[in-house]
Protein backbone atom coordinates (compact mmCIF):
# COMPACT_ATOMS: atom_id res chain seq x y z
CA UNK A 1 0.00 0.00 0.00
CA UNK A 2 1.35 3.49 -0.61
CA UNK A 3 0.90 6.56 1.68
CA UNK A 4 -1.74 7.76 -0.05
CA UNK A 5 -3.98 4.60 -0.03
CA UNK A 6 -4.25 4.79 3.93
CA UNK A 7 -6.94 5.94 5.93
CA UNK A 8 -6.33 8.30 8.62
CA UNK A 9 -7.69 11.48 10.38
CA UNK A 10 -4.31 12.85 11.07
CA UNK A 11 -1.14 12.73 9.69
CA UNK A 12 1.87 12.04 11.72
CA UNK A 13 5.07 13.24 10.50
CA UNK A 14 8.50 12.07 11.32
CA UNK A 15 11.43 15.01 12.13
CA UNK A 16 13.88 12.82 14.10
CA UNK A 17 15.89 13.29 10.96
CA UNK A 18 16.41 16.69 10.63
CA UNK A 19 14.79 18.27 13.50
CA UNK A 20 17.31 15.57 15.47
CA UNK A 21 20.19 16.65 13.86
CA UNK A 22 20.06 19.64 16.48
CA UNK A 23 20.26 17.37 18.91
CA UNK A 24 23.13 15.03 17.46
CA UNK A 25 24.92 18.41 16.65
CA UNK A 26 24.23 17.26 12.77
CA UNK A 27 26.42 14.03 13.48
CA UNK A 28 23.96 11.30 11.73
CA UNK A 29 25.42 8.96 10.42
CA UNK A 30 24.41 6.86 7.21
CA UNK A 31 23.49 4.17 9.52
CA UNK A 32 21.74 5.87 11.73
CA UNK A 33 19.49 7.26 9.12
CA UNK A 34 19.29 4.06 6.89
CA UNK A 35 17.80 2.46 10.65
CA UNK A 36 15.27 4.93 11.27
CA UNK A 37 14.30 5.28 8.16
CA UNK A 38 13.71 1.98 7.60
CA UNK A 39 11.74 1.64 11.05
CA UNK A 40 9.65 4.73 10.58
CA UNK A 41 8.19 3.23 6.59
CA UNK A 42 7.67 -0.30 8.50
CA UNK A 43 5.27 1.54 11.31
CA UNK A 44 3.70 3.50 8.12
CA UNK A 45 4.65 6.81 8.77
CA UNK A 46 3.61 8.80 5.29
CA UNK A 47 6.45 11.15 5.59
CA UNK A 48 9.91 11.81 7.24
CA UNK A 49 12.04 14.48 6.96
CA UNK A 50 15.77 14.17 6.09
CA UNK A 51 18.12 17.19 6.05
CA UNK A 52 21.02 19.23 8.21
CA UNK A 53 18.82 20.58 11.03
CA UNK A 54 18.46 24.29 9.92
CA UNK A 55 17.51 22.64 5.95
CA UNK A 56 19.56 22.12 2.95
CA UNK A 57 22.65 23.97 2.84
CA UNK A 58 22.47 23.73 6.50
CA UNK A 59 26.14 22.65 6.73
CA UNK A 60 27.93 25.25 7.83
CA UNK A 61 30.27 27.31 9.76
CA UNK A 62 27.69 29.61 11.53
CA UNK A 63 25.14 26.70 11.98
CA UNK A 64 27.39 23.33 12.39
CA UNK A 65 28.76 20.90 10.08
CA UNK A 66 27.39 18.03 9.20
CA UNK A 67 29.12 14.37 9.52
CA UNK A 68 27.96 13.45 6.03
CA UNK A 69 26.91 14.97 3.73
CA UNK A 70 22.87 15.89 3.46
CA UNK A 71 23.21 14.38 -0.34
CA UNK A 72 24.32 11.02 0.80
CA UNK A 73 21.87 11.06 3.37
CA UNK A 74 18.58 12.14 1.23
CA UNK A 75 19.57 9.41 -1.05
CA UNK A 76 19.76 7.07 1.92
CA UNK A 77 16.59 7.72 3.18
CA UNK A 78 14.96 7.46 -0.17
CA UNK A 79 16.66 4.04 -1.07
CA UNK A 80 15.21 2.30 2.43
CA UNK A 81 11.54 3.97 2.21
CA UNK A 82 9.50 1.89 0.79
CA UNK A 83 5.91 3.52 1.01
CA UNK A 84 6.69 6.67 2.74
CA UNK A 85 7.67 10.12 0.98
CA UNK A 86 11.06 11.60 2.07
CA UNK A 87 10.68 15.19 2.95
CA UNK A 88 13.70 18.10 2.75
CA UNK A 89 13.77 21.37 4.76
CA UNK A 90 14.78 24.75 3.21
CA UNK A 91 15.16 27.69 4.71
CA UNK A 92 15.13 30.49 1.74
CA UNK A 93 18.48 32.01 1.42
CA UNK A 94 20.26 29.53 2.88
CA UNK A 95 18.39 26.64 1.14
CA UNK A 96 18.33 28.19 -2.84
CA UNK A 97 16.14 26.58 -5.52
CA UNK A 98 19.28 24.62 -7.11
CA UNK A 99 19.65 22.22 -3.94
CA UNK A 100 15.77 21.96 -3.85
CA UNK A 101 16.47 20.49 -7.74
CA UNK A 102 19.17 18.46 -6.48
CA UNK A 103 17.22 16.72 -3.65
CA UNK A 104 14.31 15.92 -5.87
CA UNK A 105 16.92 14.38 -7.83
CA UNK A 106 17.05 12.33 -5.64
CA UNK A 107 14.07 11.26 -4.98
CA UNK A 108 12.61 13.65 -2.50
CA UNK A 109 8.80 13.92 -2.66
CA UNK A 110 8.14 16.66 -0.90
CA UNK A 111 9.85 20.16 0.42
CA UNK A 112 8.91 21.70 3.69
CA UNK A 113 10.08 25.81 3.36
CA UNK A 114 10.55 27.49 6.71
CA UNK A 115 10.28 31.07 6.89
CA UNK A 116 10.46 33.63 9.93
CA UNK A 117 6.50 33.76 10.93
CA UNK A 118 6.12 37.81 9.74
CA UNK A 119 8.73 36.35 6.40
CA UNK A 120 6.09 34.40 4.53
CA UNK A 121 7.05 36.60 1.25
CA UNK A 122 10.80 35.07 0.59
CA UNK A 123 8.90 32.24 0.44
CA UNK A 124 6.96 32.59 -2.86
CA UNK A 125 9.93 31.73 -5.99
CA UNK A 126 10.46 29.00 -3.91
CA UNK A 127 7.04 26.99 -3.49
CA UNK A 128 6.41 28.05 -7.18
CA UNK A 129 9.50 25.58 -8.69
CA UNK A 130 8.43 23.32 -5.96
CA UNK A 131 5.07 22.38 -7.33
CA UNK A 132 6.48 22.60 -11.43
CA UNK A 133 9.17 20.18 -9.72
CA UNK A 134 6.02 17.87 -8.70
CA UNK A 135 6.85 18.35 -4.94
CA UNK A 136 4.33 18.13 -2.27
CA UNK A 137 4.66 21.34 -0.21
CA UNK A 138 4.36 22.66 3.07
CA UNK A 139 4.78 25.81 4.51
CA UNK A 140 6.87 26.28 8.02
CA UNK A 141 5.85 29.94 10.02
CA UNK A 142 8.73 29.37 12.42
CA UNK A 143 8.60 31.49 15.90
CA UNK A 144 4.74 31.06 15.81
CA UNK A 145 4.51 32.50 19.37
CA UNK A 146 5.95 35.86 17.91
CA UNK A 147 2.85 36.89 15.99
CA UNK A 148 -1.09 36.85 16.56
CA UNK A 149 -2.94 34.19 14.80
CA UNK A 150 -5.22 36.92 12.53
CA UNK A 151 -1.30 38.18 11.27
CA UNK A 152 0.38 34.44 10.67
CA UNK A 153 -3.33 33.76 8.84
CA UNK A 154 -2.33 36.58 6.50
CA UNK A 155 1.39 34.96 6.33
CA UNK A 156 -0.36 31.53 5.96
CA UNK A 157 -2.05 33.43 2.57
CA UNK A 158 1.41 34.13 1.32
CA UNK A 159 2.30 30.28 1.06
CA UNK A 160 -1.12 29.08 -0.04
CA UNK A 161 -1.20 31.55 -2.71
CA UNK A 162 2.01 30.63 -3.87
CA UNK A 163 1.46 27.22 -4.10
CA UNK A 164 1.75 25.66 -0.60
CA UNK A 165 -0.38 22.38 0.29
CA UNK A 166 -0.03 22.93 4.16
CA UNK A 167 0.96 25.97 6.29
CA UNK A 168 2.19 24.62 10.08
CA UNK A 169 2.51 26.50 13.13
CA UNK A 170 5.37 25.62 14.54
CA UNK A 171 6.15 26.52 17.95
CA UNK A 172 10.13 26.69 17.35
CA UNK A 173 10.00 27.77 21.03
CA UNK A 174 8.43 25.63 22.79
CA UNK A 175 6.52 28.55 24.22
CA UNK A 176 2.93 27.79 22.91
CA UNK A 177 0.61 27.10 25.85
CA UNK A 178 -2.51 25.63 24.93
CA UNK A 179 -5.01 27.76 23.30
CA UNK A 180 -2.11 29.78 22.11
CA UNK A 181 -1.54 26.85 20.04
CA UNK A 182 -4.86 26.00 18.85
CA UNK A 183 -6.23 29.49 18.42
CA UNK A 184 -3.36 30.20 15.89
CA UNK A 185 -4.24 26.69 13.98
CA UNK A 186 -8.12 27.93 13.64
CA UNK A 187 -7.13 31.10 12.26
CA UNK A 188 -5.30 29.53 9.57
CA UNK A 189 -7.92 26.99 9.01
CA UNK A 190 -10.62 29.47 8.98
CA UNK A 191 -8.37 31.42 6.28
CA UNK A 192 -7.57 28.37 3.90
CA UNK A 193 -10.84 26.68 3.91
CA UNK A 194 -10.45 23.38 1.63
CA UNK A 195 -7.54 25.38 -0.53
CA UNK A 196 -5.14 24.20 2.03
CA UNK A 197 -4.19 22.07 5.45
CA UNK A 198 -2.81 23.35 8.37
CA UNK A 199 -0.11 21.51 10.33
CA UNK A 200 1.40 21.47 14.09
CA UNK A 201 5.24 21.64 14.92
CA UNK A 202 5.69 21.31 18.48
CA UNK A 203 8.62 21.71 21.04
CA UNK A 204 8.36 20.14 24.42
CA UNK A 205 10.58 23.25 26.25
CA UNK A 206 7.46 23.63 28.78
CA UNK A 207 6.22 20.11 28.43
CA UNK A 208 3.30 21.15 25.15
CA UNK A 209 4.21 19.48 22.70
CA UNK A 210 1.77 16.87 23.05
CA UNK A 211 -0.97 18.40 24.23
CA UNK A 212 -0.74 20.91 21.77
CA UNK A 213 -0.47 18.96 19.24
CA UNK A 214 -4.02 16.72 20.43
CA UNK A 215 -5.56 20.95 20.45
CA UNK A 216 -4.10 21.50 16.98
CA UNK A 217 -6.00 18.60 15.66
CA UNK A 218 -9.47 19.40 17.28
CA UNK A 219 -8.76 23.39 15.69
CA UNK A 220 -8.52 21.34 12.19
CA UNK A 221 -4.45 21.05 12.03
CA UNK A 222 -4.35 17.71 9.59
CA UNK A 223 -0.59 17.36 10.21
CA UNK A 224 1.28 17.01 13.08
CA UNK A 225 5.35 16.67 13.65
CA UNK A 226 6.80 14.37 15.93
CA UNK A 227 10.51 12.76 16.24
CA UNK A 228 11.40 9.73 18.05
CA UNK A 229 12.35 10.03 21.66
CA UNK A 230 11.39 13.17 21.27
CA UNK A 231 14.81 13.62 18.94
CA UNK A 232 15.13 17.40 18.50
CA UNK A 233 16.12 21.00 19.41
CA UNK A 234 16.12 22.23 22.89
CA UNK A 235 13.95 20.15 25.09
CA UNK A 236 13.18 17.84 21.67
CA UNK A 237 10.13 17.57 19.88
CA UNK A 238 6.90 15.74 20.41
CA UNK A 239 7.57 12.45 20.62
CA UNK A 240 5.86 10.21 17.53
CA UNK A 241 5.53 7.70 19.30
CA UNK A 242 3.76 9.18 22.09
CA UNK A 243 1.56 11.23 19.11
CA UNK A 244 0.53 7.70 18.12
CA UNK A 245 0.02 6.41 21.39
CA UNK A 246 -2.42 9.24 22.48
CA UNK A 247 -4.01 9.81 19.30
CA UNK A 248 -4.99 5.92 19.06
CA UNK A 249 -6.09 6.15 22.75
CA UNK A 250 -8.73 9.02 21.55
CA UNK A 251 -9.67 7.00 18.74
CA UNK A 252 -8.33 9.33 15.88
CA UNK A 253 -6.78 7.39 12.76
CA UNK A 254 -3.24 8.40 12.37
CA UNK A 255 -2.59 5.03 10.13
CA UNK A 256 0.44 4.25 11.76
CA UNK A 257 1.62 1.43 14.02
CA UNK A 258 2.12 2.69 17.78
CA UNK A 259 3.96 -0.72 18.42
CA UNK A 260 6.30 -0.41 15.96
CA UNK A 261 7.36 2.95 17.28
CA UNK A 262 7.46 2.59 20.57
CA UNK A 263 9.83 -0.34 19.35
CA UNK A 264 11.55 1.90 17.09
CA UNK A 265 12.32 4.83 19.75
CA UNK A 266 13.63 2.25 22.69
CA UNK A 267 15.91 0.05 20.66
CA UNK A 268 16.55 1.94 17.00
CA UNK A 269 16.99 5.77 18.06
CA UNK A 270 17.75 5.61 21.55
CA UNK A 271 21.13 3.61 21.22
CA UNK A 272 22.51 6.13 19.05
CA UNK A 273 21.33 9.35 20.60
CA UNK A 274 24.66 11.13 21.69
CA UNK A 275 22.50 13.91 23.89
CA UNK A 276 19.45 12.75 25.11
CA UNK A 277 16.86 16.22 25.03
CA UNK A 278 15.45 16.92 28.32
CA UNK A 279 13.94 19.90 30.06
CA UNK A 280 16.50 21.36 31.98
CA UNK A 281 16.97 24.75 33.24
CA UNK A 282 18.27 26.18 30.04
CA UNK A 283 15.91 24.51 27.68
CA UNK A 284 12.63 25.36 30.51
CA UNK A 285 14.13 28.94 29.86
CA UNK A 286 14.22 28.89 26.31
CA UNK A 287 10.08 28.10 26.44
CA UNK A 288 9.50 30.45 28.88
CA UNK A 289 11.40 33.31 26.59
CA UNK A 290 10.48 32.23 23.59
CA UNK A 291 14.22 31.55 22.31
CA UNK A 292 14.65 28.98 18.95
CA UNK A 293 15.04 25.72 20.00
CA UNK A 294 18.00 25.17 18.21
CA UNK A 295 20.24 28.04 19.67
CA UNK A 296 20.84 26.10 22.87
CA UNK A 297 23.72 23.86 21.92
CA UNK A 298 25.14 27.16 20.92
CA UNK A 299 24.43 28.67 23.71
CA UNK A 300 26.07 25.65 26.04
CA UNK A 301 28.91 26.20 23.57
CA UNK A 302 29.36 29.74 24.51
CA UNK A 303 29.11 28.81 28.07
CA UNK A 304 31.75 26.54 28.06
CA UNK A 305 34.09 29.04 25.84
CA UNK A 306 33.18 32.35 28.00
CA UNK A 307 32.24 30.63 31.34
CA UNK A 308 28.59 32.38 31.46
CA UNK A 309 25.60 30.02 31.69
CA UNK A 310 23.62 29.13 28.73
CA UNK A 311 20.30 29.92 30.83
CA UNK A 312 21.80 33.33 31.34
CA UNK A 313 22.87 33.91 27.81
CA UNK A 314 18.92 32.44 26.19
CA UNK A 315 17.31 34.34 28.74
CA UNK A 316 19.03 37.47 26.97
CA UNK A 317 18.16 36.12 23.43
CA UNK A 318 14.66 36.25 24.40
CA UNK A 319 15.01 39.40 25.83
CA UNK A 320 16.22 40.58 22.38
CA UNK A 321 13.75 38.53 20.55
CA UNK A 322 16.02 37.54 18.02
CA UNK A 323 15.24 34.74 15.63
CA UNK A 324 16.55 32.22 13.56
CA UNK A 325 19.72 33.06 11.30
CA UNK A 326 21.03 35.15 14.24
CA UNK A 327 22.83 32.65 16.10
CA UNK A 328 26.44 34.84 15.83
CA UNK A 329 24.30 37.15 18.60
CA UNK A 330 24.43 34.18 21.09
CA UNK A 331 28.55 34.85 20.76
CA UNK A 332 27.55 38.69 21.59
CA UNK A 333 25.23 38.29 24.06
CA UNK A 334 28.14 36.21 26.37
CA UNK A 335 30.54 38.83 25.52
CA UNK A 336 28.45 41.25 26.86
CA UNK A 337 28.06 39.03 30.26
CA UNK A 338 31.33 38.73 30.54
CA UNK A 339 31.39 42.48 30.50
CA UNK A 340 29.05 43.14 32.44
CA UNK A 341 30.79 40.36 35.56
CA UNK A 342 34.12 42.10 35.27
CA UNK A 343 32.41 45.87 35.74
CA UNK A 344 30.18 44.51 39.13
C1 LIG B 1 15.19 25.41 11.18
C2 LIG B 1 14.33 25.10 12.39
O1 LIG B 1 14.97 24.13 13.18
C3 LIG B 1 12.94 24.68 11.95
C4 LIG B 1 12.17 24.13 13.09
O2 LIG B 1 12.05 22.93 13.25
C5 LIG B 1 11.61 25.06 14.09
O3 LIG B 1 11.64 26.28 13.89
O4 LIG B 1 11.15 24.55 15.13
MN1 LIG C 1 11.62 22.42 15.35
Amino acid sequence: MTWDQVEREVRIVDTSLRDGSHAMAHQFTEENVRDTVRALDSAGVSLIEVTHGDGLGGSTFNYGFSLVDERKLIAAAVDEAKQAKIAVLLLPGLGTVTDMKAAADLGAGAVRIATHCTEADISIQHFTEARKLGLETVGFLMLSHMSTPEALAKQGRIMVDAGCQCVYIVDSAGALILEDASVRVEALAAEFGDQAQVGYHGHQNMSFGVANSVLAYRAGARQIDGSLVALGAGAGNSPTEVLATVFERLGVKTGVDKDILLDAAENVVKPYITRLPVMDRSSIVQGFAGVYSSFLLHAERAEQRYGVPAHEILYRVGQKRYVGGQEDMIIDIALQLVAERKAS
